[in-house]
């Protein structure tokens, strides 16, 4: 590993202003780890755009090469769970943050960060879910422990043309769920159709400025991605017993409710944490995208850019004007 690599580095000029673009690195930039990964793909999420733009507080070392995804192949490991050659997947805990990332032909990482790619999954498909495919996983995982099932009625889904909205309106489908989807983007409804939603509910027929505490029960479950006035429409419309996965802020990050749905419904709230979740849970939810749970339009939400394209890549994000996933190809 003697040869310069490209990579997208996030740094900040001298007034702590976020700056971020391509640049070389090479072998002594890379981090610590027992995991030497080339890298084949990436992906971008929504915290890659908030990182990459410096819209949200994200970075916590500068300079940070981004990217919160990779998948890849083994170079060398000091680890005996792999061996150079190994497909890999690595997302979540400092990638991206506070370790250097994705966005670069190679990353140096943890072994404890490093999955094996499930059978099931390429390397590419891995990266079209991502973290916002593995967080939707993890949510109907969660909700399901907390025993939601198809009989118990509808599950709605915010921020639904977003990656992690669309990957879970398809995940809940296909398990056999009425999912309704939650949108403000009524030119998507055919979009939302597709992967599997059974309605689509536009955004504009909710008055979010006279939100009940409690309005008439219509959800089982529900998958927000948004945050702010819209979950707590979602928390008061809960039926009885009722599960909420909160995994996103993409529309605030504040949340001013009441206890209601709590104490006279049963509701519970359900945090949904993609980026410290140990071991055993992050296999089983990965293997489970790689089975029941993996998505049957992946394809058709997935756009490819090669990593030079990063740079435009962001602002559409920050703009809440992205439909789907994009993977970001590199080295493959
Ligand atoms: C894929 C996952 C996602 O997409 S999550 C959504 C994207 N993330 C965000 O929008 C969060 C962006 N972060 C922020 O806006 C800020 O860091 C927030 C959370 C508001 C805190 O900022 P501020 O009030 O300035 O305080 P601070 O940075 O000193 O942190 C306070 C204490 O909280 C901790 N903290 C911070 N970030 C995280 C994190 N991501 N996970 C866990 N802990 C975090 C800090 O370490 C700090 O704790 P301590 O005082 O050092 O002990
Ligand atoms: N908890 C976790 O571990 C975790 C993991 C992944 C993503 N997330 C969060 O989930 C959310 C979705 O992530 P993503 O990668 O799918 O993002 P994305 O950009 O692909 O999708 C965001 C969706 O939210 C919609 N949206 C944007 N602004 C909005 C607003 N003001 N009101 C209503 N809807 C709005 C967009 O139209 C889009 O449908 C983000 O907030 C992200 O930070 C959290």
């Amino acid at each position: 590993m003697d040869t310069p690599f490209k990579a997208f580095l996030i740094d900040q000029d001298e007034n702590r202003k976020v700056v971020s673009g391509m640049t070389t690195l090479d072998a002594t930039n890379l981090d610590a780890g027992e995991v030497l990964i080339r890298v084949h793909y990436s992906s971008i999420n929504y915290k890659d755009a908030l990182a990459a733009t410096g819209a949200g507080k994200i970075i916590r070392r500068f300079p940070c090469v981004g990217g919160i995804d990779m998948s890849g192949e083994v170079v060398e490991s000091a680890d005996a769970r792999f061996r150079p050659g190994d497909k890999v997947i690595a997302t979540s805990f400092d990638i991206g943050v506070a370790h250097h990332g994705g966005y670069a032909e190679y990353a140096r990482v943890p072994a404890g960060w490093v999955v094996p790619l499930p059978e099931g999954l390429d390397l590419f498909e891995s990266m079209a879910l991502g973290t916002a495919g593995f967080t939707a996983a993890l949510g109907v995982v969660r909700m399901e422990d907390n025993g939601l099932a198809p009989a118990n009625g509808p599950v709605i889904v915010t921020g639904a043309t977003g990656g992690v909205g669309g990957l879970a309106i398809d995940m809940l489908a296909r398990l056999g769920y009425h999912v309704v989807a939650l949108t403000g983007k009524e030119a998507e409804s055919d979009y939302l159709k597709m992967l599997g939603a059974a309605e689509v509910k536009l955004r504009n027929s909710i008055d979010l400025d006279k939100v009940r505490p409690l309005e008439a029960g219509q959800w089982a479950g529900a998958v927000d991605n948004v945050g702010g006035q819209i979950l707590h429409w979602v928390l008061a419309t809960m039926k009885q017993a009722g599960t909420v996965a909160s995994i996103g802020n993409a529309a605030s990050f504040n949340l001013n409710t009441t206890v209601f749905p709590f104490i006279l419904r049963g509701v519970s709230l359900l945090g949904i944490d993609s980026g410290y979740m140990g071991f055993p849970t992050r296999q089983r939810v990965w293997d489970r995208l790689a089975t029941d749970l993996k998505p049957r339009h992946l394809a058709a939400v997935t756009r490819t850019i090669a990593l030079d394209e990063l740079p435009d890549a962001f602002d559409a994000y920050i703009k809440g004007a992205i439909k789907g996933r994009t993977v970001v190809r590199i080295g493959a």
